[in-house]
């Protein structure tokens, strides 16, 4: 078979630790919700996720965004507001992303190959674009052709979501490959025609997941 075209990136748990977004993002987020959504009121997207979810003081919203967090719901608006956040942090150097080893000088080869590279995650792509800047093994982000987020394509456990990126790629579903460490999400790009490849990194939550029919990893150095 030949090589997929594009190569579509989840970020938590494939590309990079579950504990650094949960510990080093979260914990950044968590205690800046409430202050800059009084800040940002009069902002149609921070006044929009503030609507949808249903708070109706800023004290009720930020109950309901730490309870997405605390559960690890990947609610949009919570996305949205923590990826503003986030993209602030980044800015001002208090924030860098952690990729795993193998991560970097992979994509570097891909891209150096000629292989296509986005991203398809939760986080918002406010947030998907410093990430990929501000890394502990330099700067990732002019290999990233394109971001997807729950936004503009939809939710990662949904097929339309990939039919709608394959079709934004301008690509044929079978030259697409998305790597994750959701299963359900390897379902859903199955279903829209795409090739998946499941990464099942020892240590994180999915590290023993049944992961079916899926190709499954250990390494982006497997990854042919
Ligand atoms: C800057 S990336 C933010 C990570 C995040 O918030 C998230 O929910 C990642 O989920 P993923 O879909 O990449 O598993
Ligand atoms: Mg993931």
């Amino acid at each position: 078979m030949s090589e997929p075209t594009w190569i579509v990136l989840d970020i938590e748990g494939t590309t990079s630790s579950t504990e650094s977004v949960h510990v080093g993002l979260y914990a950044y987020a968590r205690p800046r919700l409430g202050p800059y959504i009084d800040a940002h009121r009069e902002d149609p997207e921070v006044a929009a996720a503030v609507k949808e979810t249903g708070g109706e003081t800023t004290e009720e919203t930020v109950a309901i965004l730490h309870g997405w967090m605390d559960g690890d719901v990947k609610a949009t608006p919570l996305k949205t507001l923590q990826g503003r956040i986030w993209a602030e942090g980044f800015a001002a150097g208090e924030l860098s992303a952690h990729f795993f080893d193998d991560v970097p000088p992979v994509l570097r080869a891909w891209h150096a190959a000629g292989r296509r590279l986005a991203v398809f995650s939760s986080g918002s792509v406010a947030s998907q674009r410093p990430w990929f800047r501000h890394t502990t093994a330099g700067d990732l982000s002019p290999m990233i052709l394109h971001h997807f987020d729950t936004v503009n394509a939809g939710p990662k456990r949904e097929a339309p979501s990939y039919t709608r990126i394959a079709e934004a790629l301008g690509a044929p579903p079978g030259e697409l490959l998305f790597l994750s460490d959701v299963p359900a999400e390897l379902d859903a790009a199955a279903a829209a025609g795409w090739r998946t490849v499941g990464v099942r990194r020892p240590g994180e939550p999915n590290g023993q997941a049944d992961f079916g029919a899926h190709p499954t990893v250990a390494s982006f150095e497997e990854i042919k």
